[in-house]
């Protein structure tokens, strides 16, 4: 998973195997302390919640970062053209925009659909992070009944529309060892357009578990409404949220993992309920659990 031949990703399989479900345990009502705001939930009562499921509170951190001591001996990406800074000191060192997405500058604001492709465009993540950080004037969280805590629209979007961007920490696959999560994305590093062949083009994880922003909690579905996919803001690589069709308001948003997370081979069970669900199909083809019907989305 993660990186394909085209330019559209979804959630890495090796998030999977290890992965505790962030669904067990209750939830805990607890003080609103600052760093957890962005975790709760007003409900209609008017009493704020804690969304998150599984007992560890995840800072919201609409940036990248990374620690460069972790890069310190990996080996000079192949797709990274000679002469260029390594181990990475910034940001651009590591998910430097060089390749086939130069087309694909979102500007420095969100929301619009306006597409830059100017190479040498002055659009900055600063700015971008600034314009994706009134997130919630356009989107909620809330809890559902069976895929945990997922995103719903405030207001209709149209077919294209740029909705935002997955951030975290920038982690290489050695400095996770056996700590995998759900809420890993990888991103290719250096020229997307380099003949390298795709199961050898060196990647970096975005780790949305510990820091990250709304756009962890986007859900799978098998008719997914969103994708994510790699364009840029100036120089510098992002993984883009991109509506693929009109969303209306109140909707949930999501994505399609791909077929080795919710597949007609894998063990996770799709608890999206559309009719074409894959794990709808796999009961149809053998003897496993069915796909679960999935009643309303609904507050706590
Ligand atoms: C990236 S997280 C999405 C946010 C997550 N719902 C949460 O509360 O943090 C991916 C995890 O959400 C749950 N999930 C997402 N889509 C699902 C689906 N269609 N059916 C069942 N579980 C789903 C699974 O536990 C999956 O490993």
């Amino acid at each position: 998973m993660g990186i394909t031949t085209t330019t559209y990703s979804t959630f890495t399989k090796r998030g999977i195997a290890k992965r505790r479900s962030p669904h067990r345990g209750s939830l805990k009502v607890r003080r609103l302390r600052s760093r957890d705001r962005f975790f709760w939930l007003s409900a209609s009562d008017g009493v704020s919640r804690l969304v998150n499921a599984n007992n560890s509170v995840p800072e919201q951190v609409n940036d990248y970062t990374f620690a460069p001591s972790k890069f310190r001996h990996e080996p000079y990406p192949i797709t990274l053209p000679v002469g260029r800074v390594w181990p990475p000191r910034q940001i651009d060192d590591l998910v430097g925009a060089i390749g086939s997405e130069h087309t694909d500058c979102v500007g420095d604001t969100c929301y619009n659909g306006n597409i830059c492709e100017d190479l040498d465009c002055t659009h900055t993540l600063s700015d971008w992070r600034t314009a994706t950080s009134d997130w919630e004037t356009y989107f909620e969280l809330r809890m559902t009944e069976h895929r945990g805590v997922g995103v719903y629209t405030k207001r209709a979007f149209r077919q294209g529309t740029i909705l935002g961007w997955y951030s975290g920490e920038l982690r290489t696959l050695s400095s996770m060892e056996y700590n995998t999560n759900a809420y890993l994305m990888e991103i290719e590093i250096g020229d997307l357009g380099s003949n390298t062949p795709v199961e050898s083009v060196p990647t970096v994880f975005i780790d949305g578990e510990q820091k990250g922003n709304w756009t962890r909690f986007i859900n799978h579905s098998c008719a997914a409404d969103c994708v994510f996919r790699i364009m840029r803001v100036g120089s510098t690589r992002i993984m883009a949220v991109q509506a693929v069709r009109d969303i209306p308001r109140g909707k949930e948003l999501s994505v399609d993992y791909g077929q080795e997370y919710y597949g007609l081979t894998t063990l996770k069970i799709c608890a999206c309920g559309v009719p074409g669900c894959v794990s709808r199909k796999r009961a149809r083809i053998g003897n496993v659990k069915r796909c679960k019907r999935v009643a309303p989305p609904v507050f706590v």
